[in-house]
């Protein structure tokens, strides 16, 4: 599965660079965020596969759910896909956007791959085992290797977002003890706690489940944890009327199994 959502998010992020050298046209969608040709381009790609991999796992997709064509009941299994995450942070000529495909089995986001086409590296995760690579020119997978999260230093790296500057999660840092502060685009967040550099992730305000799901699956198989505020790990589908996601904070390795060692 996870080669199938590999082949997929590359073929949209090659859609998505294409886009972006004929200078994608924007426009504002019902929820007032920005979209792209190269959102809803990437995002045919990626469905186009999955149908045909998987016909009887349901899709719940961005652009799809703008258009009112998700299905809307509680799905044991269903895949996510946001197909240009950071469409702010790409109509701004930034490199942090991503591809991110995932599948959700019984609330928890159990596989999942990211694709960063301008940064030409890619992640994936499923069950105990993540891992990052190369994307050629060609679109090959190259030097991929396993990565994990890391213990938490004295001096943890917190990511919050570049374009969105929320008061909620600038007043949770604000309680977290000496920190450093980094801010970047779209669901790399998740890729850089799962990878070993960086180590918290909050996230104070309520995003779509389709945002998070595929970064949450690499975070979860390197050996990080996403919380809920009530300090349970994060659920998915348990309200799908919207898809939205509750709020939450991710650690590379929670301060309690550090307190613990
Ligand atoms: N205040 C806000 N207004 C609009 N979108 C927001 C938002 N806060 C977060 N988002 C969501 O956060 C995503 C980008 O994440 P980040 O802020 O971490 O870079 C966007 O995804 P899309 O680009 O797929 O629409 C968007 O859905
Ligand atoms: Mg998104």
């Amino acid at each position: 599965m996870i080669d199938t959502f590999e082949k997929a998010a590359i073929a949209a992020g090659r859609e998505i660079l294409a886009a972006r050298a004929a200078g994608a046209r924007v426009s504002i969608k019902s929820d007032s965020t920005p979209v792209t040709q190269a959102d809803r381009a990437a995002e045919a790609i990626i469905l186009a596969r999955l149908t045909e991999q998987f016909p009887d796992v349901p899709v719940v997709a961005e652009e799809m759910a703008e258009d009112g064509k998700c299905p809307n009941s509680t799905q044991a299994s269903y895949f996510l896909v946001d197909a240009l995450d950071g469409t702010g942070d790409f109509i701004a000529g930034r490199n942090e956007f991503t591809v991110n495909v995932a599948l959700i089995r019984d609330l928890k986001p159990v596989a999942g791959v990211v694709y960063a086409p301008a940064l030409g590296r890619i992640w994936s995760g499923a069950g105990l085992k993540a891992h990052v690579g190369e994307v050629t020119a060609e679109g090959e997978i190259r030097n991929r290797r396993e990565i994990r999260t890391r213990a938490l230093p004295k001096t943890p790296v917190a990511l919050v977002s570049l374009s969105h500057r929320e008061p909620e999660t600038q007043a949770w840092l604000d309680k977290l003890p000496a920190h450093e502060t980094a801010h970047i685009g779209s669901s790399l967040k998740f890729c850089l706690v799962a990878e070993g550099k960086a180590d918290v992730y909050p996230r104070l305000v309520c995003l779509h489940q389709w945002d998070i799901a595929a970064g949450d699956a690499v975070l979860r198989a390197a050996g990080g944890v996403t919380l809920g505020l009530d300090g349970n790990p994060l659920e998915y589908g348990v309200d799908n009327s919207d898809f939205g996601c509750g709020r939450f904070v991710c650690w590379g390795q929670h301060p309690d199994a550090a307190a613990a060692r």
